[in-house]
């Protein structure tokens, strides 16, 4: 076909009935052979021919409304009711439908807008009158309307389920659109060549029997618009479609495609001699064999699902021996996959999903267990792997060990092959392989840790035994295998961590003079839980106290790197100016790390260098939060420490005891756990990190610790009682990689001991530290006040079942107490509490009253009671400004003696003196069955923490004793205060 012929055929037709035409023009076809013929008909039956036909009519309503509209206006109504009445086999345009049948009386018929043709429209998709659109556009005008039924036709291609948005199928998304595109046009140039052979067949034919009459409409439309019309007067190409059909097919073009291309362009070469009837042949053929392939596809599909669940359902030696990860494994024996792969998608998973159940092959060749496969990569270990239940005597005869190797797990429970073991990839991220040492090393730390529970158990058993037998304590046994290879595994880990892990960089730095580090083990008998071994045979760490159960996880807590001020805001005062020499930066000699200050950065004279600056920035090494059985978490280092290295700073909210007191008996009420520390005991201010804190809230107490808390004067100075500490956590010892991080709690008044008349200690919390100095309590039992420092092995059950201090003592087995001491007389039953809590009430409010005086005194102090952000152009001025700090702080004196307040924090250990502390302090008993001396119970007395408020001056109203303890920091900072004085 030429271009010039092209231009013609391809230019759409847009013939309008002359207006006044419409009359006339149905009248002319009146006489028409079809009209002739339905006279001749019986009425009823002439009417059922026509109705279709006239229905048809008026689905072209735009034509019809404009006609009425026009002859009713013109005042031509009769022209109007004749054409209602004229019958409609003469209406413009010719019978083309996608079936290929012309015939006018299969029912209702539509008629497209633009080229005029009239189709049946059940072939269309429209089966009553109101599927019908009020414009229509055939196939060939509108294909993109027409898609569903030109893909039902096998005009298009299936549609594609849609894939995920991965770049690899975004390609291949594209793709597809475009070979649909491609074989849109495929089909809609089909089309139009089949329909053009057709007329070219039936205008003879209609001509022949429509005679003159139709003939002047086809030469009508010539008339109006003989540029759309082509040589047969038969336009059906959309415009543009046929020029682009030129184009190259796409390279990513499916066989399918070409194939059916292939075929559709046959008739090109051979043109039907007269259209319609081969053509259609052909369209019907092409359409089975397109039901066909799909059809097949489907069966492809079910038939490749049916395998996969099969396979799946096969037991495991069925399985063909093939390779996770896609790796391929060169000493195969068996092919694992046909040669050719499957060509759905659906068939590559299933092969896909066989591989990965495939049997790693073992260095000798020989497959080692269907189904805990390692890839290739891992391959050199397979022989490591524990067998699977079932398999194990054939694992056991074909792993044999390797030279230079540590022996095979044998003794490792078999594997449940239902277990699916996620093997590391070949490739991994940094993140990722830190991700699985933390688990690993979690997970072996809770293996060393049971191992040790379980080591204690057998030796504690085992002393009962021996001491009952009078033999010696037995000497603990080597070390099993496994043990050993967790060792090593936790020394590999923790190296890991300390090069690699998060917060590695700081470590590194901290580490540098450190002596290599020692390969922990928490069997060695220096760990720091030791089991405690008695003569008698009774132990405080008895099983009965041992509470070995899963771990649950620790209360959520909020991170932070300094602390909160919450119950008052920070004081900024001025600190001690060190004399040093500036290229010193604050070394060993500085007078202020002498006296435990912290050097101000903008006044020391060595500036940015100084070294001796505030613990929120200094690097600390790492450590981990495990859970450690009985004690709850933990903290264990993962590297070594070093004798007077820096752990970290304890952080936390600032908070009065009062409100610490508070939160004890509401928030804190159901937990076992308390995380206060004393942060001045003169002042009655606590840190609490139970809400906001850092990991150092996880360190348990240890009556022989290995690191011990210093408190450092940030700002201020004690002397004018405006002093701000930092708490920071120092190691006591050398500390091996592995061992938990513990320091004397050093008990204060917070947590009395209760006491029976004998003054022994009958209530409060166990100490599970297992040192062989424990104490056995969490708590200090003051000895100048003439109590034991705890029960003796064997009184201690006997005299724990004491409901009362006025019981009468329980009669010892082994005879009168063994320690005379002069005691001081028991007055009450609840004295001894009261007494010490009421002092250091009072002791705290003295401070506050100071502190209050000073406020009002000193306009600079109370200016400086301001929030960080804040600015004070005056300088500041303090009593006792300047003043070095007190030594006492340094060695431990604290300012409440124990001969007045014998449960705060005095202590004869060096360990607790730097800080008297208050953590973990156990919660109130809540019956008084259990305990009739509740510790906390007369400290909770409203009218006590009240007393040191009225000293600040509180005019507000007064609270009902009766009722619940009031929100003391809202009286004390009116909220708006707060809100902008409290650093947060
Ligand atoms: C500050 S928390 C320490 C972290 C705590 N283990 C946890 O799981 O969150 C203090 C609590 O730990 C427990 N604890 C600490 N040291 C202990 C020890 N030596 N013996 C028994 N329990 C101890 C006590 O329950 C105590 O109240």
């Amino acid at each position: 076909m030429s271009v010039g012929e092209d231009e013609k055929s391809m230019e759409p037709e847009h013939p309008a009935p002359a207006e006044n035409e419409v009359a006339e023009h149905h009248a002319q076809d009146d006489p028409s052979d079809e009209a002739q013929d339905e006279a001749e008909l019986p009425a009823p039956e002439a009417e059922a021919e026509r109705t279709p036909t006239r229905r048809s009519r008026r689905m072209n309503p735009a034509d019809d409304a404009s006609v009425k509209d026009e002859a009713q206006a013109d005042g031509t109504s009769d022209a109007w009711d004749a054409m209602e009445d004229a019958p409609e086999s003469t209406d413009e345009g010719v019978t083309r439908c996608v079936c290929g049948s012309t015939d006018e009386n299969l029912g209702l018929m539509i008629q497209c807008e633009t080229c005029k043709c009239w189709q049946h429209c059940s072939c269309m998709g429209m089966h009553t009158e109101d599927d019908c659109p009020d414009v229509y556009y055939c196939e060939q005008c509108r294909p993109e309307n027409h898609t569903e039924l030109l893909r039902s036709y096998g005009f298009l291609p299936a549609k594609v389920a849609k894939r995920g948005a991965s770049r690899g199928s975004r390609q291949a998304v594209a793709k597809e659109s475009a070979r649909e595109l491609q074989e849109a046009r495929e089909a809609i140039r089909v089309l139009a060549e089949e329909n053009a052979a057709r007329l070219r067949g039936e205008n003879v034919a209609e001509g022949r029997a429509r005679g003159p009459g139709s003939q002047r409409s086809v030469s009508k439309r010539r008339t109006m618009n003989s540029r759309d019309i082509g040589e047969d007067g038969w336009e059906q190409i959309p415009p543009g479609l046929l020029l682009e059909k030129e184009e190259p097919p796409a390279d990513d073009e499916s066989d399918e495609t070409r194939k059916r291309k292939r075929s559709t362009e046959a008739p090109e070469a051979t043109p039907e001699p007269n259209g319609g009837p081969s053509e259609m042949a052909k369209r019907r053929r092409l359409q089975a064999e397109a039901a066909q392939r799909e059809r097949k596809q489907d069966e492809e599909k079910k038939e490749a699902a049916e395998r996969s669940r099969k396979e799946r359902a096969a037991p495991r030696e069925e399985s063909k021996p093939r390779h996770p990860n896609q790796y391929t494994y060169r000493g195969r024996q068996e092919t694992p996959v046909s040669a050719v792969p499957p060509r759905s998608r659906e068939a590559r998973r299933v092969a896909r999903d066989a591989n990965s159940r495939s049997a790693t092959p073992l260095p000798d060749g020989s497959s080692h267990l269907p189904s805990h496969t390692m890839p290739e990569h891992l391959a050199h270990l397979a022989y490591l792997q524990p067998p699977t239940t079932g398999d194990e005597e054939a694992a056991a005869e074909r792993v044999a060990p390797q030279p230079g190797l540590p022996e095979p797990f044998a003794l490792i429970t078999p594997i449940d092959p239902s277990i699916k073991i996620r093997y590391p990839q070949k490739r991994m991220t940094m993140g990722e392989m830190r991700k699985r040492v933390r688990a690993i090393n979690e997970y072996v730390t809770r293996v060393q840790i049971e191992a040790v529970e379980r080591e204690k158990r057998v030796q504690f058993l085992g002393s009962i035994v021996q001491s009952d037998a009078g033999d010696a304590p037995p000497e603990p046994t080597a070390l099993p295998m496994s043990m050993r290879f967790v060792e090593q595994l936790t020394d590999d880990l923790n190296q890991f961590q300390r090069r690699f892990g998060a917060g590695a960089a700081g470590a590194a730095r901290v580490e540098e003079d450190q002596p290599t580090p020692k390969r922990a083990s928490p069997f060695s008998p220096k760990h720091s839980v030791p089991l405690k071994r008695t003569s008698s045979g009774s132990s405080l760490s008895s099983l009965d106290s041992l509470d070995l159960d899963e771990p649950t996880s620790f209360q959520p807590y909020k991170t932070i790197s300094r602390n909160v001020f919450v119950s008052r805001p920070r004081i900024y005062g001025d600190s001690p100016v060190c004399q040093c020499h500036p290229d010193s930066a604050c070394d060993e000699r500085c007078i202020n790390r002498f006296m435990q200050v912290l050097c101000n950065p903008r006044k020391c004279p060595c500036g940015k260098r100084c070294t001796n600056t505030s613990f929120d920035k200094r690097p600390s090494p790492p450590l981990d939060v495990v859970y450690v059985g009985a004690r709850g978490w933990g903290l264990v280092t993962p590297t070594a420490l070093h004798k007077g290295q820096y752990l970290g700073q304890y952080c936390g909210e600032l908070i009065y005891m009062e409100e610490a007191m508070r939160r004890a008996h509401s928030v804190y009420a159901a937990r076992k756990n308390y995380y206060f520390i004393e942060y001045d005991a003169s002042a009655g201010e606590v840190i609490d990190a139970g809400l906001r804190g850092n990991k150092l809230r996880f360190v348990n107490h240890s009556c022989e610790p290995n690191c011990y808390f210093e408190k450092w004067l940030l700002s201020g100075s004690e002397e004018g009682r405006n002093a701000e500490y930092q708490l920071a956590l120092f190691a006591l010892r050398d500390i091996r990689a592995g061992e938990e991080i513990t320091y004397d709690y050093g008990w204060s008044a917070f947590q009395p001991p209760t006491l029976d008349e004998n003054g022994q200690m009958i209530s409060g919390e166990r100490c599970l530290c297992g040192a062989p100095s424990c104490t056995g309590w969490l708590a200090r039992i003051p000895k100048k006040r003439g109590l034991s420092r705890h029960p003796k092995d064997g009184e201690a059950k006997t005299q724990l079942q004491i409901p009362t201090t006025h019981a009468a003592p329980a009669p010892s087995a082994q005879g009168p107490q063994r320690r005379r001491v002069r005691r001081q007389p028991v007055k009450d039953e609840e004295e001894i509490p009261m007494r010490s809590a009421e002092k250091a009430l009072a002791r705290a409010a003295r401070a506050r009253r100071r502190r209050a005086r000073l406020a009002q005194r000193s306009p600079t102090a109370a200016a400086s009671k301001r929030t960080r952000g804040g600015s004070s152009s005056e300088p500041r001025s303090y009593e006792g400004e300047h003043a070095v700090p007190s030594k006492a702080r340094k060695v431990g004196h604290m300012e409440l003696t124990p001969s007045e307040t014998p449960s705060l924090g005095s202590s004869d250990s060096p360990l607790s003196s730097p800080l008297s502390s208050l953590s973990s302090m156990s919660p109130p008993p809540s019956s008084p069955e259990s305990s009739p001396l509740t510790p906390c119970v007369l400290v909770f007395e409203p009218s006590s923490p009240m007393d040191s408020y009225w000293d600040y001056g509180y005019e507000g109203p007064l609270f009902d004793p009766a009722e619940s303890t009031p929100d003391l920091n809202a009286m004390l900072w009116p909220r708006e205060d707060r809100a902008s004085q409290v650093v947060e």
